[in-house]
């Protein structure tokens, strides 16, 4: 039988990637519109190694309620007012390919995916910088999600949010050298959501203030330079002061918050080790509100960084994975010898690392299979 438009299902598909800030978003000014109280800056990575997928679909046949439907699982939307303004009730599926909720920045990609289908379905002409104040407001790292490269995010001046938004520094290709080796750690729910944490450190912490109103925007100043000059170093020492800087504004919490534990302090002391073996600046770690580990560096010193991290974790033991593994695969010997790495760092980077995912950045949100389309189901 003819379909009738009443069974129609209209769909789009999107993917979006996680995106590791370099320069960190932590406190909002305003908790509503999601405004940050300092801008930040990010590098996308590949969705080859990490995205989200997600569907946005409507039909008249839908029951009138809008529903997300994350990982498998249906999510509670319902005290949501968009429900009211959606003549077809929406529909979204959405997959993480790698553990949600868990400091990999798992809202970032979600919410990024989340807004680029529903654009993509209502064939809305929006770029995608207006697009990331929509995505803000879902999850502000989120907005930097829908640009591929580096990207920063600007923390704006106007009350009502217009002018706080994402915009691209330097597309990927501009240095397609850069890699992120993630340490995980953890792939449990952290204790202390960002959201909440962030605006304890807001009303509580001394060093705060600080760090928004003078270290941020001079480093912001400082990492754009440097990405611009493709300089390493100088890219590297920002990413780790302002990491460090950043937890430090967490223990100055009250009550303090630790995202670090003791395995993010090995890789710490890991990468200051290889850094000093090598003699110049190889590598970065940086932290986001969890234990994992994200560590930058050039493709060129694969071996001095990945490599040192392989010959330590061993190969076997634990789970090697990502689009840029294929150059290390055959790499057994260390970069860097490992009685150069402090002792007690190897035992416990063994023990307590996971998994190990081998990426670098990428690229934007992508359309799937085309256009919207109509379909009948
Ligand atoms: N694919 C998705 N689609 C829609 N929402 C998602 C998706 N993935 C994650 N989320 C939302 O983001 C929440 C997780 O955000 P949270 O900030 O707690 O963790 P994270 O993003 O993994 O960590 P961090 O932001 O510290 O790196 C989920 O509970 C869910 O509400
Ligand atoms: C440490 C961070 O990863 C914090 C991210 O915070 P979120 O974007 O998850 O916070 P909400 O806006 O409340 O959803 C730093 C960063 O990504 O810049």
């Amino acid at each position: 039988m003819a379909a009738t438009s009443s069974q129609s299902v209209y769909r789009a598909t999107t993917t979006a990637p996680v995106n590791i800030a370099v320069i960190k978003y932590w406190g909002k000014r305003d908790t509503t519109l999601n405004l940050p109280t300092n801008s930040s800056l990010s590098v996308t990575l590949s969705q080859r190694s990490l995205r989200t997928l997600t569907t946005a679909s409507c039909s008249s046949i839908y029951p009138a309620e809008d529903t997300l439907n994350l990982n498998g699982k249906p999510q509670d939307i319902q005290s949501s007012k968009r429900t009211l303004a959606c003549f077809f009730p929406l529909r979204i599926v959405s997959e993480n390919n790698f553990p949600t909720a868990a400091g990999l920045a798992s809202s970032a990609a979600g919410f990024a995916a989340l807004v680029r289908a529903v654009a993509d379905l209502y064939q809305l002409p929006q770029s995608p910088n207006e697009l990331s104040r929509i995505a803000r407001q879902g999850s502000g790292s989120a907005c930097r999600s829908l640009m591929g490269g580096y990207v920063a995010w600007r923390t704006g001046e106007l009350a009502d949010g217009s002018d706080s938004l994402a915009e691209e520094v330097a597309p990927a290709s501009h240095w397609p050298e850069m890699r992120a080796l993630v340490l995980v750690v953890s792939a449990e729910k952290k204790d202390v959501p960002s959201t909440e944490g962030m605006q304890t450190t807001v009303n509580t912490s001394d060093l705060f203030a600080t760090r928004a109103q003078s270290v941020v925007p001079e480093r912001m100043s400082a990492i754009e330079a440097a990405i611009q000059a493709r300089d390493f170093p100088k890219f590297a020492e920002i990413t780790m002061r302002d990491s460090n800087t950043f937890h430090a504004t967490c223990l100055d919490s009250w009550p303090p918050i630790f995202y670090m534990n003791d395995v993010s302090r090995a890789a710490v002391r890991l990468v200051h080790d290889i850094n000093t073996a090598v003699g110049k600046t190889v590598a970065a770690y940086t932290f986001d509100a969890g234990p994992n580990a994200v560590i930058y560096y050039e493709e060129k010193d694969s071996e001095l960084v990945a490599g040192t991290v392989k010959a330590i974790l061993g190969a076997n033991t634990i789970g090697w994975e990502g689009a840029f593994y294929e150059r290390l695969a055959n790499v057994t010997a260390p970069g860097v010898a490992l009685d150069k790495i402090d002792s007690r760092v190897l035992d416990v980077l063994k023990n307590g690392v996971s998994r190990v995912i081998l990426t670098g950045s990428g690229r934007r949100t992508h359309l799937c299979r085309g256009p919207p389309r109509l379909r009948v189901w």
